[in-house]
């Protein structure tokens, strides 16, 4: 593992399991995962469509209640908060970041990231030396369908970190870019995490961009495992 800036607790999966469905009819979406992520550390996972990589997201960041199990964020069990509580942790601790960048398409770069306090009501880092540290400085004042998909990743990125998180979750994030741009964002996820000292869970199908994680995890019918 390479350098942390804290040594805060980040994640804490401990036996989570998901059921949907009820009946003679569920699906075991997560089977009694075991996880620790610590600030600072990027961690891959990887998995055949339909193992349950989306639903350890969703129960990761709170937006899903384990069916057992616990999940614990920053050193705070989450698994029963209330849902107010839940939401508020969210907006403090979690930042989430998507296939497709999520931009609001009317807003500039350095907008979107203004937005972040007005919504969390705490200050967040500086717009301008994060967008710097992305490298989208000098394409602050563009919005989303004026840039790259590489770049509305990179704003994707810096406005996940604008509220200090100590959780972040990244779905697919170069599922819609080359090579050489899959790598820098991938790259840039990286050095974020350790910088910043947030503990990174990465969700990918893409084998090529795994040589910049810190470890690299297998999600098989729920189950997860080291990878191969
Ligand atoms: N809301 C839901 N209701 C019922 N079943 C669900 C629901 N969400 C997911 N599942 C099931 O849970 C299992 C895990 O799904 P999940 O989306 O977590 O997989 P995944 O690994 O993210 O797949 P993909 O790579 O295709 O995105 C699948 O069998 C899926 O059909």
């Amino acid at each position: 593992m390479t350098t942390t800036t804290t040594t805060t607790t980040g994640l804490a999966l401990t036996d989570v399991s998901l059921r949907f469905g009820d009946g003679d009819y569920t699906v075991l979406a997560l089977d009694r995962v075991n996880l620790r992520v610590p600030r600072g550390e990027l961690v891959a996972i990887v998995g055949p469509s339909g193992a349950g990589k989306s639903s350890l997201l969703a129960v990761a960041g709170g937006l899903s209640r384990p069916s057992s199990g616990s999940v614990d964020v920053d050193g705070v069990d989450v698994t029963a908060m209330p849902a107010r509580a839940l939401a508020k942790l969210r907006r403090d601790k979690v930042g989430f970041v998507f296939q497709s960048g999520n931009l609001v398409p009317a807003l500039t770069a350095r907008d979107q990231l203004r937005l972040v306090p007005k919504i969390t009501g705490r200050p967040g880092r500086d717009v301008d030396e994060l967008l710097d540290s992305v490298g989208m400085s000098r394409r602050a004042d563009r919005r989303p369908g004026q840039l790259s998909g590489g770049e509305r990743q990179r704003v994707g990125i810096a406005r996940a970190l604008m509220g200090g998180p100590s959780l972040l979750l990244v779905d697919e994030p170069t599922a819609a870019l080359d090579r050489k741009r899959s790598h820098e964002v991938v790259e840039l996820l990286a050095r974020e995490t350790h910088e910043v000292g947030v503990a990174t869970i990465m969700v990918t199908h893409d084998h090529d961009v795994l040589v910049h994680c810190d470890r690299i995890l297998e999600m098989v019918d729920g189950q997860l495992q080291p990878h191969k």
